[in-house]
């Protein structure tokens, strides 16, 4: 293994390890820190932790022990994944990991980047926007766990961090790679150990991966490992994949604006059932029940308890925001259970924390990354008769349930028929 990354969310990971994967590297998606060695071909290892918004201290231990277990695997060079949005507290938890990385890998001009201009996102001037908005009006200001109330990210790490943040702005980095080199010494000598770096378009990320070649530690959204294979001899090449046939169901617990307006759209066309929040908490439900009405529907159904602002600030209010979000994900972890019980094989997930406990459920070891979605969504193999998709709340277009199904059940680009012949938790890229 050559990249060891470490990623603080599952479909984050996932985006990740779709960058990698189209950068030409055999990358892995791993569900947790893996307790066997990685198979010997794997050049990208994404280590997928659910350590966003948990105990900072859980978050450096879980981050540390992904990068033991990351080192002995071989690798060179490592990446801390977090939301492209940089979700985080004023108390971490993306500084107190960067800082732990940084102290074990005595890594010591690191850069801070989660700028993804495939997704609208990019940092100028030390500053986060989402399209043409700062960060802080993205509507990211109201978000329930993380609210980003500042988009200078020089100012929101600050406080998360034991060490100065530095800057490396944009008219370096439109210099290229060595001018970009030369601003992170400069930084270095300054006095920073973690440096925001600026990036507008996907080709300033590129010279940013070229000026990371040497660096032992880099730290971002997926967007600014867009150069990092190049500097493995990697070249960008289709990504393999064999369809699935069979049954595809699709499972929201994403609340975001993008997801709201997917879940409409696809109820258009397809059977879409709504969860009420209250039903699952008070056990009205079972999840075995929409298990079965998602196996008889046809076409791609959905089960979603996607909703607006004031209904999860109701059932917040009500219930109290973690034993919804609990109750909401051990259910869709459940749903999901069921159905590839009952015989689902294509698995559609919205929402982080969602598909994080879809695949915990379902305990998915590995994930085989496929043929991109849309932007940061890849198709996944989890195992020889079943593929997931895990969408991160913002990511995708208005038709993403129906695109994510039509590319995990298309065909092998050369006509091979499904694959059999892989026993779970051993599959290649
Ligand atoms: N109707 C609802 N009322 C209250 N909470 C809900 C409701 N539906 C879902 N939730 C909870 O809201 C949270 C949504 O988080 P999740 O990470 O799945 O989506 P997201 O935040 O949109 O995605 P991402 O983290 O990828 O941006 C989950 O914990 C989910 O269980
Ligand atoms: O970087 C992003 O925006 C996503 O991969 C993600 O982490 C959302 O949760």
């Amino acid at each position: 293994m050559l990249l060891g990354c470490i990623g603080d969310d599952f479909t984050g990971s996932s985006d990740l390890a779709n960058t990698l994967a189209k950068g030409g590297m055999r990358t892995v998606q791993y569900t947790g820190v893996p307790t066997r060695d990685a198979a010997a071909d794997v050049q990208a290892g994404v280590v997928a932790l659910k350590s966003r918004s948990i105990d900072v201290r859980e978050a450096v231990a879980q981050s540390l022990a992904a990068l033991e277990w990351l080192r002995a695997q071989g690798c060179t060079q490592f990446f801390f994944k977090y939301c492209s949005t940089f979700d985080s507290t004023p108390l971490g938890n993306i500084g107190p990991v960067a800082d732990a990385l940084a102290d074990a890998l005595d890594a010591h001009r690191v850069i801070v980047c989660p700028a993804f201009p495939g997704t609208g996102r990019s940092i100028y001037q030390g500053h986060l926007f989402v399209n043409d908005t700062l960060l802080s009006e993205s509507g990211m200001q109201n978000h329930p766990v993380t609210p980003m109330t500042d988009a200078d990210i020089r100012r929101w790490l600050a406080p998360q961090t034991r060490f100065s943040v530095g800057h490396v702005g944009a008219g370096d980095v439109f210099a290229g790679a060595a001018q970009i080199g030369t601003a992170l010494e400069a930084q270095h000598e300054a006095g920073h150990r973690l440096i925001v770096v600026d990036a507008i378009r996907d080709a300033d990320l590129l010279e940013i991966g070229k000026a990371a070649r040497d660096l032992p530690l880099i730290t971002g959204g997926s967007g600014v490992a867009l150069g990092l294979p190049a500097n493995f001899g990697c070249t960008a090449a289709q990504v393999p994949w064999t369809g699935q046939g069979g049954k595809a169901v699709a499972l929201s617990g994403s609340c975001s604006n993008a997801t709201r307006a997917q879940v409409a759209h696809h109820a258009r066309t397809h059977p879409a059932r709504e969860i009420i929040a209250a039903d699952v908490i008070e056990g009205r439900l079972s999840a075995e029940e929409i298990a079965d009405w998602l196996i008889a529907a046809e076409g791609v159904p959905l089960a979603y308890s996607s909703a607006d602002p004031q209904a999860v600030a109701q059932v917040q209010e009500t219930f109290g925001g973690a034993r919804a979000s609990e109750a909401l994900e051990a259910f869709f972890a459940d749903v999901a259970r069921h159905a590839v019980a009952k015989g689902a094989t294509r698995i559609i997930t919205a929402g982080g924390e969602t598909s994080g406990a879809v695949v915990e459920g379902l305990a998915l070891e590995t994930l085989e990354i496929g043929p991109e979605i849309d932007p940061g969504v890849p198709a996944l193999r989890a195992r020889p008769d079943l593929v997931v998709a895990l969408k991160s709340g913002n990511f995708g277009a208005e038709d993403f349930f129906a695109k994510a199904d039509r590319v995990l059940g298309a065909p092998h680009e050369r006509g091979e028929a499904a694959r059999t012949d892989l026993p779970a938790g051993q599959i290649a890229v």
